[in-house]
């Protein structure tokens, strides 16, 4: 049965040999000038060399052959970015020719056909969608619209971890800072709360992810991957995660369509709605307009709970692993705050050392490591080497994050490092790069910045934080999550015994 299984199968693959075999003579035929790639293996191309830890695995590759990689996964060509000064080539110069996202299954299936904003091919829609985005959803005024929800968020979750803190108990950091930036999102984007639902938000997310995060073996392998997808009954996964999201999504969008809904404080849908509202377009059907504003709700959902709540918990594991570092940052928010109980968005300002925590962070542990792929759509030149169109290009900002070229001691956290330099987050310094950059970098910097900054500064401001008896803070475990998601978190739990600072 195996041999026969196999038979079968390479002779399958013939016709994805035979097209690899056509493709390169072509390229050599027009003599182009092609980035170096790493030895690859028939039919799997450079498959074979991507491990657990994708990022991790493509700092190794691009160690030994450059900061500018052609790799082939199955059939498609990817090229791997490791260094400042082609990302800024990509992201900057060929900004343009290099800011549309590939078109997988899975995204297309979970964004309504690219409804959205984050996983759309670049279009007409997406630059109509990236306009509402910048200008009406995560506009500083819409930002600070939120204030309060974020403000009393943060509040009830200190109240919560008072709690344990009396009981002495330890806490599972990684899982309240998810369930805060959870909630904080749902009623921003829904006007209603999280609590009291039986909504699994975390596992929701996991899924969702990983299904945006993957390939079909449909899209490495085109004539013969539909075999393996029909085993792994890969579209039925994908169909039970859309049809999961979709009905919460659906469900909320037809409550805020009801008659006589009176809204309190404008939500996301609230404004989404009245976007549409707006525009002319007749032929668009209300179902179409539901998936519109569904599609971006999940953009926000992935892009706004993960990304958030992976900062922190990193934040908190290097602090506590460093407690003279812990110690600096919470002096200089007690200083400021004093004994007023609770920091709020005001005091961020002056908490110039919370800044460096953060940004520290964000070099070691970027929550997007790959940022989300991007495509090619006409030829371009990349240092030199031809990149065809319809190259997938990924940006391995964590290892450009490590580079000694551009960090002094990279791999150690020391949030001092920017104290005297002037890199942002903004996108300008390419040695720097957790939120990506140009056209499709982050719309929400933001928004993400201030949300990260206020749960930080409370948890270190409320209480001071010892690892369980019979732990050391070195023995905390600093390992990656593993597997195919486009966010990359801590592996293991952070668990920790708050003590109450104002009793
Ligand atoms: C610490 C927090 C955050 C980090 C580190 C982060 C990081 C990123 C990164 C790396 C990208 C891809 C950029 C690229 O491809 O060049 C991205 C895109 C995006 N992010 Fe964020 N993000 C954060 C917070 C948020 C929040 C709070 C939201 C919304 C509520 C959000 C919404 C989006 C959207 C919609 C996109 C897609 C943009 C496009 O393709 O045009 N992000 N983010």
């Amino acid at each position: 049965m195996a041999v026969h299984t196999l038979i079968i199968s390479l002779v399958l693959l013939l016709p994805v040999l035979l097209f690899l075999l056509k493709r390169k003579a072509k390229d050599r035929r027009e003599q182009k000038q092609l980035p170096p790639s790493p030895p690859a293996l028939p039919i799997l191309g450079n498959l074979h060399q991507i491990g657990a830890i994708p990022h991790s695995s493509f700092w190794q590759l691009s160690k030994k052959y450059g900061p500018i990689l052609l790799l082939h996964l199955g059939r498609i060509p990817v090229l791997l970015v490791s260094s400042a000064e082609a990302a800024r080539e990509v992201l900057k110069v060929h900004d343009l020719a290099c800011c549309s996202r590939p078109q997988l299954t899975g995204s297309r299936k979970l964004t309504y056909n690219f409804l959205d904003i984050g996983f759309s091919p670049y279009s007409e829609n997406w630059r109509e969608m990236r306009k509402i985005t910048v200008l009406e959803l995560f506009s500083p005024k819409r930002v600070q619209s939120f204030r309060f929800i974020r403000e009393e968020e943060v509040a009830y979750l200190m109240d919560l971890i008072t709690q344990s803190a009396v009981s002495a108990a330890p806490v599972d950091l990684g899982e309240k800072i998810f369930s805060l930036t959870g909630s904080i999102l749902f009623r921003m984007s829904f006007g209603k709360s999280l609590r009291g639902s039986n909504l699994d938000l975390k596992k929701l997310v996991h899924e969702v992810e990983t299904v945006l995060g993957g390939f079909t073996a449909n899209e490495y392998f085109p004539y013969v991957g539909w075999i393996l997808d029909m085993i792994t009954r890969i579209d039925a996964k994908v169909e039970k995660v859309f049809k999961k999201i979709d009905s919460v999504f659906q469900q909320v969008v037809n409550d805020h369509l009801k008659p006589g809904r009176t809204e309190k404080h404008q939500d996301i849908i609230d404004v989404l709605l009245a976007t549409q509202r707006g525009q002319t377009d007749q032929e668009e059907t209300i179902q179409q307009k539901k998936d519109r504003i569904k599609a971006v709700l999940l953009n926000i959902f992935l892009g706004g709970i993960d990304t958030t709540a992976i900062t922190v918990l990193w934040a908190m594991t290097e602090l506590v692993r460093k407690p003279r570092l812990m110690k600096k940052a919470q002096d200089e928010i007690r200083n400021c705050v004093g004994k007023k109980g609770r920091v709020t968005e005001d005091d961020l300002d002056q908490l110039q050392y919370l800044k460096m925590v953060v940004k520290e962070t964000l070099r070691l542990h970027p929550p997007a490591p790959l940022l989300i792929p991007r495509e090619t759509m006409f030829p371009c030149k990349i240092g030199g080497y031809d990149i065809n169109p319809k190259t997938i290009i990924q940006i391995n900002v964590w290892a450009i994050a490590r580079d000694p070229k551009y960090w002094k001691n990279p791999e150690e956290f020391f949030p001092e490092r920017f104290a005297d330099n002037s890199v942002d987050l903004k996108g300008q310094n390419f040695e720097f790069l957790p939120f990506g950059s140009g056209r499709r970098g982050c719309p929400a910097v933001l928004m993400g910045v201030i949300t990260t900054e206020l749960l930080l500064a409370n948890l270190l401001y409320c209480f001071d934080w010892k690892v369980p008896d019979g732990m050391k803070e070195e023995d905390i475990d600093m390992e990656e999550e593993v597997g195919v998601s486009l966010t990359v978190g801590k592996k293991t739990p952070l668990l920790l015994v708050p003590v109450c600072y104002l009793q």
